[in-house]
């Protein structure tokens, strides 16, 4: 039996420091289903564990106990490595993400590479410039001009672009966004974030984004839920999403 879900979670459990002193249930008994476009905004206060979520989802982190489906499928086990092939991650920190040493466009070649078959030869670097110029455009215009600077002499805002077009570059079934805007001056995150929407929304990616910021989760994505004590306390779809006020979600916060 297919599965309508892209990914179902049942009864996740992350604890450390198991049988000691320091025990701690990071997440605690959560079930999750994420549909094909569902793009959905991540709230919780510090601590929560938004992050141990997505590095669950990414498969950084096992689970200590639950399941977790992808397409029906159990990949529980199955290794980061193998997930980053329909998994893509763009971090807080624009250090990650891209490779320092190397050119813009040489990072993006690498990109491309991601999720396709080994022994499938790709293009020369020179053949796929007009492409990676294209894809620079629609979500940073100044970086289309940069395609032969080594990465780490791009701006903070700059290199965070690159990496969230490197992360859509081919397409991932999942994108994981860990506050990615978080570290830009107020300009550059805006963009960012304006750019996110837009290749989401066109590309159809489905996205789980952590955000701090209400009015982004009130204005992005089709579904809110909010992580509270490791735990998901409120999950906001399509009308619920759009009827929610900022004084809501504040008062959830209080
Ligand atoms: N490896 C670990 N060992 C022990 N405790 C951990 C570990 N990883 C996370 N924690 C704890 O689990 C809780 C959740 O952390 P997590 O980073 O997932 O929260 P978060 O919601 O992303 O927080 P923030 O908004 O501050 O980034 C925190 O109390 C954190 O200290």
């Amino acid at each position: 039996m297919t599965s309508q879900n892209l990914l179902e979670l049942t009864d996740l459990e992350v604890v450390v420091g198991r049988g000691t002193s320091e025990e701690n249930k990071i997440l605690g008994k959560l079930s999750l289903k994420i549909k094909p476009g569902d793009f959905i905004c991540l709230l919780g206060g510090n601590g929560a564990g938004k992050s141990t979520l997505l590095n669950v989802l990414a498969g950084a982190i096992q689970p200590t106990s639950g399941k977790i489906l992808h397409a029906g499928k159990d990949i529980s086990k199955e290794s980061e490595v193998k997930r980053s092939s329909y998994i893509a991650r763009v971090f807080q920190d624009p250090k990650l993400g891209t490779a320092p040493r190397m050119t813009v466009a040489e990072n993006l070649l690498l990109a491309a590479k991601r999720g396709q078959k080994r022994g499938l030869k790709l293009r020369r670097l020179k053949e796929n410039i007009p492409a990676f110029k294209e894809a620079l455009e629609k979500v940073n215009p100044d970086l289309a001009g940069k395609l032969d600077l080594p990465v780490d002499q791009l701006s903070g805002g700059q290199r965070q672009a690159l990496s969230f077009v490197m992360a859509t570059y081919n397409k991932p079934e999942l994108l994981l966004l860990d506050e990615h805007t978080a570290a830009l001056d107020p300009r550059s995150s805006r963009k960012l974030m304006e750019a996110t929407d837009e290749q989401i929304r066109a590309k159809k990616i489905t996205a789980v984004m952590i955000t701090h910021h209400m009015e982004d989760a009130l204005k992005y994505g089709n579904r809110l839920l909010v992580l509270d004590h490791g735990q998901i306390s409120h999950d906001y779809q399509g009308q619920a999403k759009q009827d929610l006020t900022l004084q809501d979600l504040a008062a959830l916060f209080d």
